[in-house]
């Protein structure tokens, strides 16, 4: 296990302006200084609440201390009823801590605790937070399909923790951390050349180690690491040079937070198939893609899922059969030609291509601005390894296939050898818990 360094973790929620490149952005939020050690002392057992777009997972990791690092991690992942995303504040939050008291309620004696120690927790929460405290932070608005007004500005930490006190939970937030963040903490835990983290899953965003020097704005006390992480909420970059369509345009305009994050809504997997969606749509509307009628199932917004569109996307059958049965199951269209067959699964390349050149695109912004984007006179290029995590990356292959591809052609054959993308499965969950421990109120 390499020994981890130690990073000073500056938090900031960056709002893009029209212009935006990491280093044009303008921040939002006060930027709070967060002393993460992650030495590979820890020991013990941590909790990590991972709070997403789609799904919440509960990991419970046993970290071995200075030898032992990760001993084991077991976790379970739930679905987010959809009501709960746009319904009461107190619904949400009852329904997470429910299941937080479900899984350690069926824990046996081995996790049993001291006595008068209560078990702690790193909370991720994947959206916007003007981060006050290692373990305080106020959300600054929601994003993906999340959208419950009541909670906006308020403190997540301390609606989680009324919500376990009623669920009679003992059970203590050490830390809150965005799952960007925690995948690169996660990462670089076990590999010091880990210089960014990117989710692509649901939503998508990026963090960097940057160098404390290099951010203008910081005005606080300046690391003895002389690094900083910063989690940059690409998600909600904007800019002209952006290759939007009508389809975006309309998408963003019928969204719950019209006019913002943009970028995310063009790359990530709560949106590419219905982009994909639209564009059918308009075809069978104007070219009679699928006969004189339009399917009514065409016009349910969401009814695509991106998972959907990958399975028709990876379809290798020579008469693409899967392509048929997605429309026949999902858009109850019961039989098509192979020509009609062939063109939806060009319009999934296209529409996942240009997410895919996009990421990539984000991806080579930050490489940039670290000055790793390209080889310097007589200098030997450092290895920088960038930690990818997120269901559409994971699952996605022709999509993550192309983001790689396309890094390699951004970068030329030579610094691309440097930089390597590798999957941190769970990066997130394992770094809220390293977090939790890091901080724990019993150290
Ligand atoms: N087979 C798949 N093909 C393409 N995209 C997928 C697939 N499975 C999941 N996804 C995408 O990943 C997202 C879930 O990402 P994940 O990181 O697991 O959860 P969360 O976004 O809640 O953190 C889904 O919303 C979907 O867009
Ligand atoms: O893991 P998820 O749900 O896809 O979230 C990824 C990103 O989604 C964005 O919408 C949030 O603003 C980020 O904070 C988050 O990191």
């Amino acid at each position: 296990m390499n020994e981890s360094p130690h990073l000073r973790f500056e938090y900031s929620v960056y709002k893009s302006g029209e212009e935006v490149g990491v280093d044009v952005c303008s921040f939002i939020a006060e930027l709070i200084l967060r002393l993460f050690s992650c030495s590979s002392h820890e020991t013990g057992l941590y909790y990590a609440l991972d709070l997403g777009g789609t799904n919440f997972r509960v990991l419970r990791v046993h970290l071995g201390g200075q030898n032992g690092g990760l001993v084991n991690q077991e976790f379970a992942e739930v679905p987010i009823p959809p009501e709960l995303m746009t319904g009461a504040a107190d619904a949400l939050f009852d329904y997470i801590a429910a299941e937080l008291a479900k899984f350690v309620a069926q824990e046996g004696q081995e996790h049993e605790l001291p006595p008068g120690r209560k078990r702690e927790l790193g909370f991720t929460f994947s959206f916007p937070v003007n981060q006050t405290s290692i373990a305080s932070g106020t959300l600054v608005r929601w994003t993906k399909g999340f959208s419950i007004d009541e909670l906006v500005g308020q403190d997540v930490v301390t609606e989680l923790t009324r919500a376990m006190k009623r669920q009679n939970l003992e059970m203590h937030v050490s830390a809150l951390v965005n799952d960007t963040v925690g995948t690169l903490a996660g990462g670089r835990y076990t590999n010091k050349d880990v210089a960014a983290a990117v989710i692509l899953g649901t939503g998508t965003n990026a963090a960097y180690v940057e160098r404390a020097q290099a951010i203008p704005k910081w005005h606080g006390a300046l690391p003895k690491s002389g690094e900083m992480v910063i989690n940059m909420e690409w998600g909600n970059f904007k800019s002209s040079h952006l290759p939007l369509t009508e389809f975006d345009n309309a998408l963003d305009m019928d969204s719950l937070n019209p006019g913002e994050q943009i970028f995310e809504k063009v790359i990530s997997g709560m949106y590419l198939g219905e982009i994909v969606r639209r564009v059918l749509l308009k075809m069978a509307e104007e070219a009679s893609l699928f006969g004189e009628t339009v399917p009514s199932k065409l016009q349910v917004p969401f009814i695509l899922r991106t998972p959907d569109m990958s399975a028709m996307h990876h379809d290798t059958s020579s008469d693409l059969k899967v392509v048929a049965s997605k429309l026949k199951d999902i858009l109850e269209i019961p039989s098509t030609s192979l020509k009609t067959r062939k063109v939806i699964v060009e319009v999934c390349n296209i529409i996942a291509t240009r997410g895919a050149r996009l990421a990539a695109a984000g991806v080579i912004a930050i490489l940039r601005k670290m000055g790793k984007d390209v080889a310097k006179e007589g200098e030997l290029l450092q290895k920088t390894v960038i930690a990818m995590d997120g269901g559409l990356y994971e699952h996605y292959n022709e999509y993550s296939k192309c983001m790689e591809n396309t890094l390699t052609e951004l970068l030329g054959e030579e610094v691309s050898k440097a930089v390597e993308v590798v999957h941190a499965n769970d990066g997130s969950g394992i770094g809220a818990a390293l977090l939790a421990a890091s901080h724990s109120q019993y150290l």
